[in-house]
């Protein structure tokens, strides 16, 4: 059985001038394995993610055939069943730290308070627990990056904080917004080791959305294409770097090539069908 199951999703926003389609009829299922979402900015990966968790503030809407998690419907589920799942079966590293941690609590309450509320663990266990989530993200200085606020760290430590944060109560599934679009490679090769291992091991479902279409070439199962809120093309990852549909080629020749010749990056032809696929 699948971990996920995500039937014609559509997230819309009511402004002023008109309704907004962000997310325009996805359909996708997600096992144990993970799955890359690729595709230019304002594509409507984040609002996917977003969507699954029941994470669209109005004037956002989302409407779907079926959206499943483990069995439990949760496109109908009550607000009260989504909020015992988020951050606990299932996770979601957001891109950008500053909007996850909270700005005015120090990172070791930030770690322990799931920890000790809903665990019911005691103080010094819920601190042996935080501070080994610390380590397994390299995190070498683990004491003082408990006592820091979120406002004393660095965009990466910041960033491996809130991995740390949604492993704590290991979930089932994670959603991984750019998770490691703010460190180093180094320690962008650690996170995704991290990760990597949760899935083989604890059979984790990973959606990992990027714009680093190599590095989900590498290090995904399975990827979608996304293009104006619709799934143009839906590929295995080893595939990627290959890919014969024209708006994929398109991102593609819009990497930067290491020695390849300077010169403007080459826009995106939109001139293919795929291109006015259900537009408006
Ligand atoms: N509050 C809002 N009102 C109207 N439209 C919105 C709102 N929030 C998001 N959108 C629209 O949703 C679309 C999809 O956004 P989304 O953040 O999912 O894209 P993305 O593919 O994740 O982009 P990026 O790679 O830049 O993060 C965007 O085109 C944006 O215009």
């Amino acid at each position: 059985m699948s971990l996920l199951d995500v039937r014609n999703l559509r997230v819309t926003f009511d402004t002023e001038t008109g309704p907004v389609q962000a997310v325009r009829g996805v359909s996708f299922s997600l096992g144990h394995e993970r799955l890359g979402i690729v595709g230019e900015s304002g594509s409507g990966k984040t609002m996917t993610g977003r969507a699954v968790l029941r994470l669209i503030r109005p004037p956002g809407r989302i409407e779907a055939e079926a959206m499943t998690f483990d069995g439990q419907d949760i496109l109908n589920a009550s607000e009260r069943d989504m909020r015992a799942l988020r951050g606990k079966r299932i996770g979601m590293v957001m891109q950008d730290p500053k909007y996850s941690l909270n700005p005015v609590m120090s990172v070791g309450r930030q770690l322990t308070e799931g920890l000790r509320l809903r665990d019911g663990l005691g103080r010094a266990d819920a601190t042996a627990k935080a501070i080994a989530a610390l380590e397994a993200v390299q995190i070498r200085d683990p004491a003082r990056v408990m006592d820091a606020y979120p406002h004393e760290l660095s965009g990466g430590m910041g960033q491996r904080v809130m991995i740390a944060m949604m492993l704590i109560p290991e979930p089932d599934l994670l959603i991984a917004d750019e998770p490691t679009s703010a460190l180093d490679v180094t320690v962008q090769a650690e996170v995704l080791s991290i990760l990597d291992a949760l899935v083989r091991d604890r059979g984790m479902g990973l959606i990992f959305i990027s714009h680093d279409l190599r590095l989900v070439a590498r290090f995904c199962d399975r990827v979608l294409v996304m293009y104006k809120g619709l799934v143009v093309e839906e590929l295995a990852a080893s595939n990627l770097l290959a890919a014969q549909h024209p708006y994929t080629r398109g991102l593609l020749n819009c990497l930067p090539r290491i020695g390849g010749q300077r010169g403007p990056l080459p826009g995106l032809d939109r001139t293919g069908s795929w291109a006015s696929e259900g537009a408006e």
